[in-house]
């Protein structure tokens, strides 16, 4: 425990993890204990699922390009209400059940995060001609204000934060949750960010856990085919928030009961580490 005292550790979780309202809470108590034992938390979460079931109900079609949401107006204005109305306070709810004092905010509270839209372009295998995609309200963060941050932490108070922010204008974008907690874990230079997702962590070929994976490896891995899929933006983001100072990255499986605890206060840890 003295190794991640006084240490920020961001926790991403996924809106694929968060099935089992008994799991959901065991990692709210997770962070309220990591809290109380002298450890700043930091909770980034997803909701692609709910957003997507919310989308359906309301007979709005939605579709993934590059592994990202395509967001048009309708759909940015259902994306904030799920994940920062809904998942967000739900969130700031088992935390505070649990007996820790979470504050639920978006990137656009305090201006913490301002983003641009994303630029993505994807190269025609036939002609070789670069096109731009156009992905409408989705977002990249281009400022993060730590102070926000930094103000919540100092005190009793564990930020919960939705993956929703404005750009200098003001305009509302949607970002992918796993790059919004890259981009925070990168700001504060955490000892730790956690991806809590719904497998064991890296698997190799045979389908087994890799615990340790270097940044080399890791872009080996994706080179060979090994990771792929959602996989490679996670690892993606893994390398980015070590390039921007994060010290160590950990995907790990956080449909188990206690991930978090398993993960931070075991010799060996649960998931795969990957370190620069
Ligand atoms: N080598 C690999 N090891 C583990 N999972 C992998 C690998 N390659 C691809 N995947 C896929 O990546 C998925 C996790 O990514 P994703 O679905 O985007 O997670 P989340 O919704 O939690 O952000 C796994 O469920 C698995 O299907
Ligand atoms: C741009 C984009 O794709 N945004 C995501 C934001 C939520 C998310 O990333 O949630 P998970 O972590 O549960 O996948 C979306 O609309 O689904």
């Amino acid at each position: 425990m003295q190794r991640y005292d006084d240490t920020t550790v961001v926790v991403k979780y996924g809106g694929h993890a968060m099935g089992d309202p008994e799991i959901s809470r065991t990692v709210a108590r997770d962070v309220t204990l990591l809290k109380q034992a002298g450890v700043n938390p930091v909770v980034v979460h997803g909701g692609g699922p709910q957003i997507g079931k919310m989308l359906e109900r309301l007979g709005i079609q939605s579709e993934f390009r590059e592994g990202l949401r395509v967001t048009d107006e309708p759909t940015i204005a259902v994306v904030e209400m799920v994940l920062a109305g809904g998942i967000n306070k739900e969130i700031v709810a088992a935390i505070n059940a649990e007996g820790g004092r979470a504050i639920g905010l978006c990137g656009k509270d305090g201006n913490m995060v301002t983003v641009e839209k994303l630029k993505r372009t994807v190269r025609d295998p036939e002609s070789a001609i670069e096109r731009i995609v156009d992905l409408g309200f989705v977002g990249e963060p281009k400022k993060v204000r730590r102070e926000v941050i930094d103000l919540l932490a100092r005190g009793e108070f564990i930020p919960v934060l939705a993956p929703v922010a404005a750009d200098e204008a003001g305009a509302t974008y949607n970002v992918n949750a796993d790059t919004f907690a890259g981009a925070i874990a990168g700001a504060l230079s955490a000892k730790r960010l956690l991806f809590l997702t719904d497998v064991p962590g890296v698997l190799d070929k045979n389908g087994k856990l890799i615990r340790e994976l270097s940044e080399a490896e890791a872009k080996a891995l994706i080179a060979d085919g090994t990771i792929h899929g959602g996989m490679i933006p996670k690892v993606q983001t893994c390398i980015d928030a070590l390039d921007q100072g994060v010290e160590g990255v950990v995907i790990l499986n956080g449909t188990v009961p206690h991930p978090v605890i398993l993960e931070i206060f075991t010799e060996h840890g649960a998931g795969t580490l990957i370190t620069r």
